[in-house]
């Protein structure tokens, strides 16, 4: 199957916009886990997402450097919240491939630019690159993933559906403060 260019959802947030939290412990970007990435993502022109990460000294793998597998997740968070904010589809990584150019030390931040390159059916790739210490730093990290897209029961079915309807709720609070309609009366 071809590789076509993405199309953005008509939805999907517009330029300048700062991504939330999708989920209050996942690793990447939530807040629940003070050793997490805590990344945090806006979304940039031309179907890019930038994110920042600054690493600490619970993301080591030798004295004063990160662990490049915690790298790796850095760029599995920022390429997927690329791909669910542009795309609006649910996906999940099926491939992330990562090039590790220079050490990235602890208490400096990785700023990472992702973007969609194509989408052939179910699959959507997209790649990124982290810039040491600024935005047009030197290239530290690049990685090029495939995210293959999937139902929503693919985490009703592998995953806590507990912990999902919990987040579904939180999520629909967060939509009804948002439109200013949070006064029912069975919350
Ligand atoms: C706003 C939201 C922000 C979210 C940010 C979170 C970011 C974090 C994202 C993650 O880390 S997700 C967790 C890590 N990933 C997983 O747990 C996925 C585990 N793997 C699976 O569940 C399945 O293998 C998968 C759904 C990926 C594919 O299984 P399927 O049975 O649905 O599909 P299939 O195997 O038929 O593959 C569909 C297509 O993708 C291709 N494909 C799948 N996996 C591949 C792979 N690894 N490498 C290359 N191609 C792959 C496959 O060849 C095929 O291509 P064709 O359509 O051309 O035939």
């Amino acid at each position: 199957m071809d590789v076509e260019p993405p199309a953005v959802h008509p939805k999907a947030p517009t330029p300048g916009t700062e991504l939330g939290i999708h989920f209050d412990e996942c690793f990447g970007c939530g807040d629940e886990f003070e050793a997490g990435l805590h990344l945090r993502s806006r979304i940039g022109e031309a179907q890019t997402v930038y994110s920042e990460f600054t690493v600490t000294a619970a993301h080591q793998g030798a004295p004063g450097l990160a662990h490049g597998g915690l790298l790796a997740c850095a760029f599995d968070e920022a390429l997927g919240s690329t791909v669910g904010n542009l795309l609006r589809r649910p996906a999940v990584t099926g491939k992330l491939e990562t090039d590790f150019r220079r050490p990235v030390p602890v208490g400096s931040t990785l700023y990472i630019e992702a973007r969609l390159d194509g989408t052939a059916g179910r699959k959507i790739y997209a790649s990124a690159d982290g810039h040491l210490d600024a935005p047009d730093g030197p290239i530290a990290v690049s990685a090029r993933a495939l995210f293959v897209a999937v139902g929503f029961e693919h985490f009703t079915t592998h995953g806590d559906p507990a912990a999902l309807k919990k987040l579904a709720d939180a999520q629909e609070k967060a939509k009804r403060v948002r439109e200013g309609r949070d006064w029912e009366i069975n919350p």
